[in-house]
């Protein structure tokens, strides 16, 4: 939220963001703090809070982005565990601005599983999309289909693969943010399978909303859609994900809410590469996970339950504090009304944002009243919100849940060498 991003600033900011968040039935929400190349990471998560505190209305806490890999970010980091982080986000896009190069990955993933953190990745190959983006712009196309052109499936699936070799390689947890296609997702579950430690979390406008609005003779509306991964045009797509969290193979739902005004968007009317990046989705997540999980009998209530708050809350090493109703537990509880219908739209949502990815759409299920940490925020379709009456959550580092297995790893997995006696032939001379 608030996010000073690509020229300008995402419009919602910690107030309204999370009042649309808790008229959504969240109770709480993890936004990411994005210091820029060169930034320290301690100032700007001094800066997040800053902007958070005194606007949020639900608790918060915080993943931090490492776009740049020193020993100044290194220390930092180990500094911020100690305040209540304890993941990190990583860019495989965003060549020269936010992106880090394998080297740098594997030094900070290795750093990462030392200091018992999660590390994350937003997951694209950077390179090409720097050079394909280049080629549609010179071919002229300049509208936000070349956003998606520039980007096909294997461009993600490739660098989610990478991603977990170079995690898998220092003994470090995983968590892909923003799952945005089956090829990508299959690349997760394989690897799970093969019993790498790494997290999946599609989000609410690849489970709800349609890439093929990229194509839509309308820029505005196009251009609003403009996110990276991009939404995928394969209709089959949100299903599919859908599938993969009620199979377990993919665990949470996010957002990745990150919304700009037509105006901001139309900074890239004439070249879609200076389109700010980012959609909606902090209000409508549960009511489209609900309607495209529950409603069509792929998740069960329970799941429900699982893949909107306790998995997260145990990823992020907050449960039962978070994720639980349980006395002794924050008392974050929503009452859901699973048959209530309502439409989406721009026209009516909380979010700042001019624009609804979702407009039109009629899904079952809504949050009748929110309540966070005791007290109705939401009931009956009004607000009942007080300015900063959010807490930070502290995010412990050494998650039992994320690191049982890493940990004996640690141990077990430790090369060894071959005792031998030494070679005593001849050895040949290097040419010169
Ligand atoms: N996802 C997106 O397009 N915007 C938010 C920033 C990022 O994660 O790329
Ligand atoms: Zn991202």
């Amino acid at each position: 939220m608030q996010m000073p991003f690509m020229g300008t600033h995402a419009v919602d900011d910690f107030l309204v963001g999370t009042q649309a968040a808790v008229a959504g039935g969240t109770t709480m929400i993890i936004d990411f703090v994005m210091p820029t190349k060169g930034e320290s990471l301690t100032a700007a998560y001094k800066k997040w809070r800053g902007w958070a505190d005194e606007k949020v209305v639900c608790d918060y806490a915080f993943h931090v982005a490492v776009t740049w890999w020193s020993e100044q970010v290194a220390n930092e980091m180990v500094e911020l565990t100690k305040v209540g982080i304890n993941s990190f986000k990583t860019f495989m896009a965003y060549k020269d601005v936010f992106m880090l190069r394998d080297d740098d990955m594997l030094n900070c993933y290795e750093h990462i599983g030392k200091i018992g953190a999660l590390a994350q990745v937003h997951a694209e190959n950077g390179d090409v999309i720097a050079k394909k983006s280049a080629e549609m712009v010179a071919k002229g196309i300049t509208g936000p289909e070349g956003h998606l052109l520039c980007r096909t499936e294997e461009v993600e699936a490739e660098a989610t693969q990478r991603a977990i070799m170079i995690a898998n390689q220092v003994n470090c947890p995983l968590y892909v943010v923003h799952v945005m296609s089956k090829t990508s997702a299959d690349v997760i579950s394989a690897a799970r399978r093969r019993g790498c430690v790494v997290f999946g979390e599609p989000i609410a406008a690849g489970l709800g909303a349609d890439g093929n609005c990229h194509f839509n003779k309308c820029w505005r509306h196009a251009a609003h859609h403009v996110m990276g991964p991009p939404i995928r045009p394969d209709p089959s797509t949100p299903g599919y994900l859908m599938d993969l969290l009620a199979s377990g193979d993919l665990q949470t739902t996010g957002t990745d809410n990150c919304t700009f005004n037509t105006d901001q968007k139309a900074l890239g009317k004439d070249d879609f590469r200076a389109i700010p990046n980012g959609i909606n989705g902090v209000e409508d997540r549960m009511s489209i996970v609900w309607d495209r999980g529950v409603a069509t009998g792929k998740l069960s209530p329970s799941q429900f339950v699982a893949v909107t708050s306790t998995n997260a809350a145990k990823i992020f090493n907050i449960y039962p504090r978070k994720g639980r109703i349980a006395v002794g537990c924050d008392a974050d509880i929503v009452v859901w009304d699973a048959n209530a219908q309502r439409t989406i739209s721009a026209k009516t949502h909380h979010q700042a944002v001019n624009f609804n990815i979702f407009e039109g759409q009629t899904v079952t299920g809504l949050a009748k009243v929110t309540i966070s940490r005791g007290t109705v925020v939401w009931k009956d379709n009004k607000l009942s919100t007080t300015r900063g009456s959010g807490r930070f959550v502290e995010t412990p580092p050494n998650c039992e849940h994320v690191y049982n297995r890493i940990r004996t790893r640690d141990v077990v997995r430790q090369p060894k060498k071959v005792e031998r006696e030494p070679y005593t032939g001849p050895v040949a001379v290097l040419e010169k």
